[in-house]
């Protein structure tokens, strides 16, 4: 069975419209125009921008499409005029909630509003990007993730907590970004860390519901493309890189553990790799890391079988570090990385060098694989199933 053209995937169905997608969104944020007449954009200056969009450098990420989405339809449409797709058609939901919550704004002031965002976007996609040092640091485009430096040590955290901080495909750019910037900022150490009760449960499993034009070859061509780009981060990534699991982690958040230095969990902290579970395959060069941190068996146990690991069972097949009780998890990690953070940096570059170094082009090459695997995997009907039960609440890890 094939879920991708229909039934609740985006595509085939009557709130369709090209190139504007979704993702849940607080159109609140969107600062919207409702001025008078004198300063609104005309039909030109619309369809100038709807062109412009499709020439956009970046792909500008969920939550600004589905804005992109919701004005156009309500520019050329007006106020939203359809019923309310079904519980199951959560897209088309999705989409329907941004445009319906634009309630009565007039075709002109969305005109104006898709024409300012378009020429923001526009802008921020032809300005260079900078190599700051850490004061002038580019903030995310998100808010999912939050980075800060302090005490010579700069900290990602992935700040989703009511969704477990799964990531979405901006989280993952912007922790692209984030490392870019740390390998060259001041600080000694860089840290990635989660808010709330989870350190991470993963992909967010919605991002594989936005099928762009090109649907589910081309979906799968560029998230391997952004998968590949990303864990290439870790792997060059040339500062001492820590995790500090301050709670359950899941998927490729434990798979690219292995390309940590050092990995600090609470003791509620679990590890879960469930691919067989979501028809994928494992990532992160968990295929080649795991065997080697924790012998063939056992990483099998875990990437075949999605064995879940306690803190203390990860820890003792090498996979973390230390483990620490959650009561004085926060306090006993950042006084200890604040202490090893004073330690001479270019000394501690230097070592991670040769510690790492010989093993960079496996590493390379496993990436390419892992990420070539799954393009082919995200195809199947196994993994488009997996998927849609979790997103029909019919199935949970
Ligand atoms: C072009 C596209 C580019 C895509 C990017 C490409 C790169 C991808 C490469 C990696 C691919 C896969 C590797 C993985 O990470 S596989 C692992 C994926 N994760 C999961 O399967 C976890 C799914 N979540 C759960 O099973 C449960 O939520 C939980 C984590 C066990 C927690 O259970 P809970 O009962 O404590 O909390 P719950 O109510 O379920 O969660 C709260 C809300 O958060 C939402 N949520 C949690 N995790 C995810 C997730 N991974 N994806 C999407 N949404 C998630 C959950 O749905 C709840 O939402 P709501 O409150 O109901 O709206």
């Amino acid at each position: 069975m094939t879920l991708w053209p229909g039934g609740p995937w985006l595509g085939g169905t009557s709130l369709e419209t090209t190139n504007h997608w979704l993702s849940p969104l607080q159109v609140p944020a969107l600062g919207l125009h409702v001025g008078g007449p004198a300063m609104l954009a005309s039909q030109k200056d619309f369809n100038n921008a709807v062109s412009q969009v499709k020439l956009l450098k970046e792909d500008p990420g969920n939550e600004v499409k589905l804005k992109l989405y919701a004005l156009y339809k309500q520019a050329t449409e007006g106020p939203c005029n359809v019923p309310k797709p079904g519980m199951l058609g959560f897209i088309n939901k999705t989409k329907w909630d941004a445009w319906n919550a634009l309630g009565s704004l007039s075709k002109e002031a969305a005109r104006q509003n898709y024409v300012d965002l378009v020429s923001r976007l526009s802008a921020s996609s032809e300005s260079p990007s900078p190599e700051a040092p850490a004061a002038d640091r580019k903030q995310p485009e998100s808010d999912s993730l939050v980075v800060t430096s302090e005490d010579g040590i700069t900290t990602i955290r992935l700040n989703r907590p009511a969704k477990k901080n799964a990531l979405t495909t901006q989280m993952y750019r912007d922790i692209i970004a984030a490392l870019q910037a740390a390998s060259k900022d001041e600080s000694a150490i860089t840290v990635l860390t989660g808010s709330g009760d989870y350190y991470c449960s993963g992909n967010d499993l919605t991002n594989f519901t936005h099928l762009p034009a090109g649907g589910l070859e081309e979906m799968a061509r560029s998230a391997a493309a952004l998968l590949r780009d990303f864990v290439n981060c870790f792997i060059d990534f040339p500062k001492p890189l820590v995790a500090v699991v301050n709670g359950p982690a899941v998927g490729i958040s434990v798979t690219i553990l292995g390309l940590f230095d050092v990995v600090y969990a609470t003791d509620r902290a679990s590890f879960h790799t469930p691919f067989s579970h979501l028809g994928q395959s494992p990532e992160g060069c968990s295929s080649y890391t795991f065997p080697k941190i924790m012998g063939s068996s056992k990483a099998a146990e875990m990437l075949l079988f999605g064995k879940k690991l306690t803190a203390q069972e990860a820890c003792a097949q090498g996979l973390v570090t230390e483990v620490f009780p959650d009561g004085t998890f926060q306090k006993e990690v950042w006084a200890r990385l604040k202490a090893y953070s004073k330690l001479p940096p270019n000394a501690m570059r230097i070592s991670k060098q040769i510690i790492r170094n010989r093993e960079k082009e496996k590493l390379h090459a496993v990436n390419a694989e892992e990420s070539s695997v799954l393009r082919e995997r995200w195809q199947s009907d196994e993994c488009m199933n997996a998927i849609a039960s979790f997103l029909s609440r019919k199935v949970k890890l």
